[in-house]
Formats: C-alpha cells, sequence, structure tokens
C-alpha cells in the first residue's frame, strides 16, 4: 500500500437547494429558495445543485424547479447543475437553462423501484435518451449511484455491482460519478476499498462523494475519499437533507462541518465559514430546523480563543 496525500484544494457542490430541501413539508416560497441561492454565492461556493426536475408528486417541495432556476440565472459566477431522473426531467431542466445533469440511479432495484419507479435494468434504460439530448443540446451530464455504499432494503452493495454499474456508465459515455452514501451506511475503510477498486478498473473516471451523516461517519468517509483521489464533495448547508425514498434517512454532511474541518486541514475550498454561518442560521429561521450541523452549535475552532471567566490575570 503505497503513500496516501490529501489534495490540496477540493470543490465543495452545495445541495441545499436540492437535497436539503426534497424532504422538507412545509412549503418553502420559491422567493425564499432563490434568496437562500443567492445567500450561498456570497460564501464563494461556485458550485449549486439548484434542484431536480422530478415528478412533483414524488417530490412536492421542487415542484417549482424552473421558477428557481430562473431566478438564479442572474449568478453568473455559479455553475448550477440539476438533478434529473427520466428525459422529461432533462427536457425540462435544459428548457429552464440548466447546462449540467446530474442523472439518477439507484444502485440496488429496491432503491430504485421505490425512487423510481422502476428496476436498475429499467433506469438505465431511460438514461439513454437523456444523453443524446444532453449532446444535442451541450449540455455537460454525469451519473449518480445512489445507496453505494450500503442499502436500507438490500444491505451490503458488492464490489462487483458496484464494477457493473460504472461499466454500463462507461458505455454510455460518462466518466463522472457522484457515489451516494445516502443512509449513511458507510465506514471509511469500506470508502477507501471501494473508491481503489474502482479508481484501478475505471482510470480515466472522475468519482465525487455524496454522503449523509446518518450516523456520524461522513466527515471521516470524506477524509478516506479524498485519501483515495476524490476532489469534489457534495454537501448541505445546515446538514439538511435526506432522501424521502429511504427509510431513516438524515442529513446530508454540513457544508459547514464540512469546509470547517477541511480548513482546519489546510484544504482549501473558496469558502468563507463566517458567510457559510450567516446562512444556515438563515435558512434554520425560515425552516425551523437544522440537519444536525455541529460548527453551527459548536462555532468555529477560530472564536474559541476567550479566556475563560476569572482567569484573566492567566495573561
Ligand atoms: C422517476 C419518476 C419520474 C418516475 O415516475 P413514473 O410515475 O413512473 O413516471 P412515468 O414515466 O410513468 O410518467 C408518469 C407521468 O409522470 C410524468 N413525468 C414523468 N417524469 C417526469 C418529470 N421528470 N417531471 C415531471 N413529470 C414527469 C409523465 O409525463 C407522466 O404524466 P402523464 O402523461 O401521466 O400526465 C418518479 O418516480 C420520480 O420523479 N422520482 C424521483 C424521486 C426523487 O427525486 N427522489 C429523491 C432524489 S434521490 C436522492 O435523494 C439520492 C441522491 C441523488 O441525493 C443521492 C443520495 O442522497 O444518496
Amino acid at each position: 500500500m503505497g503513500e496516501r496525500s490529501l489534495p490540496a484544494q477540493v470543490t465543495i457542490w452545495e445541495v441545499l437547494p436540492r437535497d436539503g430541501f426534497q424532504m422538507e413539508k412545509k412549503w418553502i416560497p420559491t422567493e425564499e429558495k432563490v434568496r437562500i441561492i443567492h445567500g450561498l454565492a456570497q460564501t464563494g461556493i461556485k458550485h449549486i445543485e439548484a434542484t431536480a426536475f422530478v415528478h412533483p408528486k414524488a417530490i412536492p417541495q421542487l415542484k417549482d424547479a424552473e421558477k428557481v432556476v430562473k431566478g438564479v440565472m442572474d449568478l453568473g459566477e455559479v455553475s448550477f447543475r440539476a438533478l434529473v431522473p427520466n428525459v422529461k426531467g432533462a427536457e425540462r431542466a435544459i428548457e429552464a437553462g440548466i447546462q449540467d445533469l446530474k442523472l439518477l440511479l439507484s444502485s440496488t432495484d429496491s432503491h430504485s423501484l421505490n425512487n423510481s419507479n422502476c428496476t436498475v435494468a429499467e433506469a438505465q434504460e431511460k438514461l439513454l435518451p437523456i444523453i443524446d439530448l444532453a449532446e444535442k443540446h451541450h449540455v455537460e451530464y454525469s451519473g449518480s449511484l445512489t445507496v453505494a455504499f450500503g442499502c436500507p432494503y438490500e444491505g451490503e452493495v458488492s464490489l462487483e455491482r458496484l464494477n457493473a454499474l460504472i461499466e454500463r456508465y462507461q458505455e454510455m459515455g460518462i466518466r463522472k460519478v457522484s457515489l451516494a452514501d445516502t443512509t449513511g451506511m458507510g465506514n471509511p475503510l469500506q470508502v477507501s476499498k471501494v473508491l481503489r477498486n474502482l479508481r484501478a478498473a475505471f482510470p480515466k473516471f472522475e468519482f465525487s462523494l455524496h454522503l449523509h451523516n446518518t450516523r456520524g461517519m461522513a466527515f471521516a468517509n470524506a477524509i478516506a475519499g479524498l485519501s483515495e483521489g476524490v476532489l469534489s464533495l457534495d454537501s448541505s448547508v445546515a446538514g439538511l437533507g435526506g432522501c424521502p425514498y429511504a427509510p431513516n434517512a438524515a442529513g446530508n454532511i454540513a457544508t459547514e462541518d464540512l469546509v470547517h474541518g477541511l480548513h482546519e486541514m489546510d484544504i482549501k475550498t473558496g469558502i468563507n465559514v463566517d458567510e457559510l454561518l450567516k446562512v444556515a442560521r438563515g435558512v434554520v429561521e425560515t425552516i425551523g430546523h437544522d440537519g444536525g450541523s455541529f460548527v453551527l452549535k459548536a462555532g468555529q475552532n477560530k472564536d474559541l480563543h476567550q479566556k475563560p471567566k476569572g482567569q484573566e490575570k492567566l495573561g
């Protein structure tokens, strides 16, 4: 086993407006979503998953996808991506002005049937016309694999299965895939093993990680991924998020926790944690709760240099 090293810089994809909002039952007005995305852009975040073009009955909170995209198109310095499950979603996204599509695919049939009303093989067929459409419109696209580190219905997802799923993506011409720990079942050794295996088998692929902090493992899993060559991570401000079609789903790793932790390790993100915390507080005020953010409660290390009460004379 060779010596591992961590990258000097990591790209953060902010998924609050899509994953973070999709479980929220109380309607978040479109203008509030647009305002929050403008706030996110003030933090230095340059990559935002703005929404999903899915069936409005499947995810009612994102039924205003077109309007949200229209409201943020003035943010020229930000790259926007949207999640699409089928060609209907891709058509809507491209028509709205989205230039980067994230294709939705589950690693297991059980999750796929719950989430997308079709098996994995059927979902793969639905991706083909999306790719044709994206090519025709010169729009970027990348793949995803949900429940890649464990399925809440089927348990372990084997390396052989992950290899076969990436192989199929390769045949479709896809070279970027987000590996998702949808219900936080992964651990750092597993993340290392999966990435080492996939990167050896598919050296031309860029793998990113989409980690939920259901069992407190997300930051450790992120570092395991970075040690294995990952350069891009998804996260959600205030730790909100979760897939409504996965039992006991919980939030994504909070962007403020991830960025704060990475900065403590001298890994650059280009994002300002003070500004992130302002946005996170606003989001909690709007939505009424956070999703399990640590830095939001505990503060940043840099702010903890006050002397304990009564010990001023310690100098
Ligand atoms: C996949 C479908 C659409 C299948 O839903 P379906 O009902 O099987 O779709 P269908 O193709 O049979 O079409 C039925 C009707 O829906 C319409 N329709 C069809 N597609 C669309 C669309 N895109 N937008 C708007 N309308 C649509 C279509 O036009 C038709 O309308 P009708 O002719 O009856 O009037 C549905 O199950 C769905 O939208 N699922 C998405 C569920 C979802 O978004 N889950 C959460 C995201 S996944 C996640 O969180 C994991 C991830 C990515 O974050 C990674 C992680 O965290 O691990």
